[in-house]
């Protein structure tokens, strides 16, 4: 599973530009479906072959705080809950504030470590300003411009150091049963689905320790399969979140989102979709696992409303990029097809880890270049010279490709889509990610992992760098 990192800080200090260098790599390959606003609260990133979560804490919290003081304590107090390594943002521009130093003691009265990260040092020069802040009693606060990227990889190697590398022996070939995150906004009936589920007659259920602190997950049997419900515990826990910052749920939503397979998306289908529905189903959508949208409290649906095609429409206007996943509609508290999410889980999950043979696939991309081809670059033809499956879970296609950069997102959809009529992929995400010829592989996507060779040379280099800073 992937540390969680959350960067807190008062506002203008430079989060947001910090934050999109830190995940800048990795979302020039993922956003590659247009036409969705996405807020940028939560991003993927990856620091020489260890992937993280940087969660943007400023961003999740609205305008209406009570008070600024109020705001930044709430930033902490969701950042110290569940990420795994804390950032702190200061202006090196405008120097200490009040703040600041609030922030400080805050951190310290936690007790947890945290970085300390002086921004807007934009070359040597400005370094001097760090003096002001030795005086907050902060050990080793990094120099860094966010902007134009001074002291920016010396920080990001303090930072990723004791993270795991990306899986090695993974090919996203997965094993064990099928793991299955309930994940939707605050009383979508996350937990009356989970004890509905857990509760039936007909199953089996066991618990199992999870990865994470505390958390706990549910084994499930049914009709012979076994299922893995994440973080149950988490999700049934009760009381002691309700009074917190509401969107504080989101870091707990985005690691169990790491480690399934496939998301169910909740919602209370009695009041539409809204649009923290939409940004729930943005981050299962990044995550790139398999998703279902479950419209529950469907008992409460007048009859005149009890639409499922409308409730379709609606999701698919709503959400256009999450368009393969299914919908059904249930209620957690009657029951009502509940048991029906099993047979959509499974059918999910095979397409998801789904595999095509090479040569199946280059039919496939020769017949849809053939139908349509590609508008000319600077007045040359583009041409795609081979094709493979790189990847399962979900199912990822490299092209090789004379000019991999200059391909239009359209034509890109227009591939995916080509992809997933021919295979009858309908109810996956579909990865393509273009080459050139010479092999070239960006390893910056996370779901491509850097050979065990370029690894080793990584490492080499970030040892030399230490011991060079010594
Ligand atoms: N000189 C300089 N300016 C920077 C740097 N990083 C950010 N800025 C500027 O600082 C201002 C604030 O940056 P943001 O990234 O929006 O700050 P933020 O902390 O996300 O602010 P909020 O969204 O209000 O929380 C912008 O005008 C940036 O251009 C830097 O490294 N050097
Ligand atoms: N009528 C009806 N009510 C439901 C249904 N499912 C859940 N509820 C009710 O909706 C409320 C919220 O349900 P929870 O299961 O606590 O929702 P949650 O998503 O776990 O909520 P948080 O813990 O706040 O994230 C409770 O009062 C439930 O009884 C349903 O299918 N029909």
């Amino acid at each position: 599973m992937k540390p969680v990192v959350a960067l807190v800080g008062r506002p203008n200090v430079g989060k947001s530009t910090l934050f999109n260098r830190m995940t800048r790599s990795r979302d020039a390959i993922v956003d590659d479906m247009a036409g969705v606003t996405r807020d940028r609260h939560f991003g993927e990133a990856m620091w020489e072959g260890r992937p993280f979560v940087l969660v943007d804490t400023g961003g999740f919290l609205s305008n209406d705080a009570d008070s600024f003081a109020a705001h930044i304590r709430a930033q902490v107090e969701m950042a110290l809950e569940d990420a795994d390594h804390v950032v702190l943002v200061l202006d090196g521009k405008s120097g200490v504030s009040y703040y600041d130093r609030d922030l400080v003691d805050l951190l310290r009265a936690k007790g947890k470590p945290f970085f300390c990260i002086v921004n807007k040092i934009d070359g040597e020069r400005h370094e001097i300003a760090l003096t002001d802040f030795y005086a907050l009693g902060i050990e080793e606060p990094f120099p860094v411009s966010a902007e134009h990227g001074y002291g920016f990889s010396d920080f990001m190697d303090a930072l990723t150091e004791d993270m795991p590398l990306e899986d090695e022996g993974n090919d996203g070939q997965p094993e064990g049963p099928i793991r299955v995150a309930v994940v939707g906004r605050p009383n979508a009936g996350k937990s009356s689905l989970i004890n509905r589920l857990l509760g039936e007659e007909r199953m089996v259920v066991s618990e199992v320790a999870g990865t994470t602190r505390d958390s706990v997950d549910s084994l499930v049997e049914y009709g012979g399969k076994t299922y893995l419900f994440v973080d149950t515990a988490g999700i049934r826990r009760k009381g002691k979140v309700t009074h917190r910052v509401e969107k504080y749920s989101v870091i707990k939503a985005l690691q169990s989102l790491e480690r399934c397979d496939v998301a169910l998306v909740l919602l209370d289908a009695s009041e539409g979709v809204t649009d923290q529905d939409v940004r729930v189903a943005g981050y299962a959508s990044d995550r790139g696992c398999g998703c279902i949208f479950v419209c529950n409290k469907w008992d409460l649906m007048p009859p005149e409303k009890k639409d499922v095609k409308r409730m379709k429409e609606e999701l698919a206007m709503e959400a256009k990029f999450l368009g393969y996943a299914p919908v059904l509609t249930i209620s957690a508290l009657t029951g009502q097809r509940v048991i029906k999410l099993f047979p959509m889980i499974d059918k999910v999950y095979e397409q998801y880890i789904s595999r095509v043979g090479t040569s199946h696939l280059n039919r496939i991309i020769e017949d849809a270049t053939a139908r349509t081809e590609p508008s000319l670059h600077n007045g040359k033809r583009i041409k795609f010279y081979f094709a493979s499956q790189v990847r399962t879970s979900p199912p990822t296609f490299a092209l090789v490709t004379n000019y991999p950069d200059a391909i239009h997102f359209s034509y890109k959809r227009y591939l995916v889509n080509q992809i997933r009529e021919a295979l009858g992929l309908d109810m996956t995400p579909i990865r393509i990610k273009f080459q050139e010829r010479s092999g070239r592989t960006d390893y910056s996507d996370k779901r491509s992992k850097p050979s065990p060779e370029l690894l080793r040379k990584l490492q080499a280099k970030r040892r030399s760098r230490k011991r060079r800073n010594r």
